[in-house]
């Protein structure tokens, strides 16, 4: 505990390579004791406790209530903390989310201690953004992920791989708040696996369908990474896992706040749609195996229990809090983002409570915190790649897909052995499944080729649509025709009437 204001003083522009943090409080306040406690297991941060009774000081300071929280940064600059709510849980995580620090050696032992750089280096450049916000470009640049690089390490998809992901789709496709030309090519896809007789599905049928070789209009996905809300301050930190969470959770929010979409499909009534498919997905394709593994063993010990859409929701930000504390100090851990109980009380004060000076969550302010943070309508369109009918640009940058992995590494290598078009995959379907290769050469031809017309794209069904039609008007006119012709004659003949 600092005694006199000189010690104060003294410290007040010094350069030091942590944080130096200063609670005011009175003396039969103990936050100043408990956040000392709380921030002992981190490191590049030390915690003093300072009596409220040296007036003088506290307004050079700007002190106007206590308990209050002082920073001194590594690089000597200082100010006082702005905390709405005077909690020791609320100091502390306000605390422990500041840059770099982190978790000490103990739970995560093997890892070396990271020292706080004044600049620390980045090899990416950084996007300004607010944590309070979702990002398109985020949702988007991992959906982009998810099917351009994390589903091309599968070649071929059948059997429980295949019907994973046709639900994945279906659930996509009915609750992903996405933008229209996403949401459309999300409805083909669907529209067209439901629609495939196979029990084989070769990703590159998948892949054409996502590069939107059919040329239909209004359909595009983004084919380029931009995270936002999910950038690392390096390359290798954050990115697809993070999108991924977000994924989930806005489809989670989505399940909840409209349960009317899913009407008609095989996850009507079902509370735990988004999980169970999440859970199948996470199972069958994410990369990261070892992630997989974890979540698995959650999902079994209590995903059974969820009843209602909305307790899916708040499972899943149960299971997301024990992660991000299991995680926390561990090499993955980007110092720019620390692993924290989130929300933190910046982003929702009304979430934490405290009693006798432990934390605890107010779940009806969490779960209303959810709908709203994950609502399609909070979703912000800064740095969303413009929405623009691309299908050329999506041919021509097919060649350059991104490179970066965080969960598979062998992702990108496979994905560079597509750089050309593919053999006709058609011709592999027809090999491998001789019963139904009539079909699907009907289905995938006939969405192969379109022609445009007053810049809407028209598949070989709505041609062939056409003629049909066409024909049919036809035949019915002569008819037509032909019978009120014999009926005219039969009149002039009955009355005899030459004049008619
Ligand atoms: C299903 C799954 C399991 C994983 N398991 C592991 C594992 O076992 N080991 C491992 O090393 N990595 C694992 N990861 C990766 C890890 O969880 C992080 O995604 C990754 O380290 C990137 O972290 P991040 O800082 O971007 O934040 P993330 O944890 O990815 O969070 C992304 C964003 O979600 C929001 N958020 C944070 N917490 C919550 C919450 N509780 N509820 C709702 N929203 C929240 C925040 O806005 C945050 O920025 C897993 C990822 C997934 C998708």
């Amino acid at each position: 505990m600092f005694n006199s204001s000189s010690d104060i003083n003294s410290l007040l522009g010094q350069k030091e390579p942590h944080y130096t943090v200063i609670i005011f409080e009175s003396e039969n306040s103990y936050i100043g004791r408990e956040v000392i406690m709380d921030l002992m297991q981190y490191e590049n941060i030390l915690v003093h406790r300072a009596l409220s009774s040296d007036k003088a000081l506290l307004e050079t300071l700007g002190i106007v209530s206590v308990p209050s929280c002082y920073l001194i940064y590594p690089n000597g600059t200082h100010g006082l903390i702005n905390i709405a709510k005077p909690l020791r849980s609320v100091f502390s995580s306000h605390l422990k989310a500041l840059p770099s620090v982190r978790k000490k050696v103990g739970a995560h032992s093997d890892y070396p201690p990271r020292v706080v750089q004044e600049d620390d280096k980045q090899d990416v450049a950084w996007k300004e953004y607010d944590k309070s916000k979702m990002y398109t470009a985020d949702l988007e640049s991992g959906l982009h992920y998810l099917l351009r690089v994390e589903l091309a390490t599968h070649q071929t998809l059948e059997g429980e791989k295949l019907k994973t992901f046709k639900d994945f789709i279906t659930i996509l496709y009915k609750l992903f708040p996405g933008r229209l030309h996403v949401m459309k090519l999300l409805e083909t896809l669907q529209e067209w696996l439901v629609s495939m007789p196979l029990d084989k599905i070769p990703y590159d049928a998948i892949l054409d369908l996502v590069n939107n070789k059919m040329r239909i209009s209004g359909i595009f996905l983004t084919n380029h990474i931009q995270w936002v809300g999910c950038q690392g301050s390096r390359s290798q930190l954050r990115g697809y896992p993070c999108s991924l969470w977000k994924i989930f959770h806005s489809l989670t929010v989505q399940g909840a706040t409209q349960p009317e979409v899913l009407a008609n499909t095989a996850f009507e009534n079902d509370a735990q749609a988004v999980l169970k498919i999440m859970r199948r997905y996470i199972r069958e394709f994410f990369g990261c195996r070892e992630c997989a593994k974890h979540f698995e063993a959650m999902a079994k010990e209590s995903v059974d229990a969820v009843k209602t859409a909305e307790e899916a929701v708040m499972w899943l930000w149960r299971k997301h809090n024990v992660v991000n504390n299991r995680l926390a100090g561990a090499p993955s851990e980007d110092p720019k983002s620390p692993k924290v109980q989130w929300p933190t009380p910046d982003l929702c004060p009304a979430c934490h409570e405290e009693e006798g000076g432990v934390h605890s969550w107010n779940e009806k302010e969490v779960l209303a915190f959810l709908k709203q943070h994950y609502s399609s309508k909070e979703i912000s369109l800064q740095y969303a790649d413009p929405n623009t009918d691309q299908h050329d640009v999506v041919d021509e940058k097919r060649d350059k897909l991104p490179t970066k992995n965080t969960g598979s590494d062998n992702n990108s290598e496979k994905h560079k052995q597509r750089e050309h078009p593919r053999p006709e995959f058609l011709d592999k379907l027809i090999q491998n499944q001789p019963n139904k290769s009539k079909n699907s050469n009907y289905h995938l031809e006939s969405s192969k080729t379109s022609v445009t017309f007053l810049g809407l794209g028209f598949s070989n069904i709505d041609m062939s649509l056409c003629v049909v039609l066409y024909i049919t008007s036809s035949l019915f006119l002569m008819v037509m025709y032909f019978f009120f012709r014999v009926r005219s004659r039969r009149w002039k003949i009955r009355y005899n009437r030459p004049y008619v």
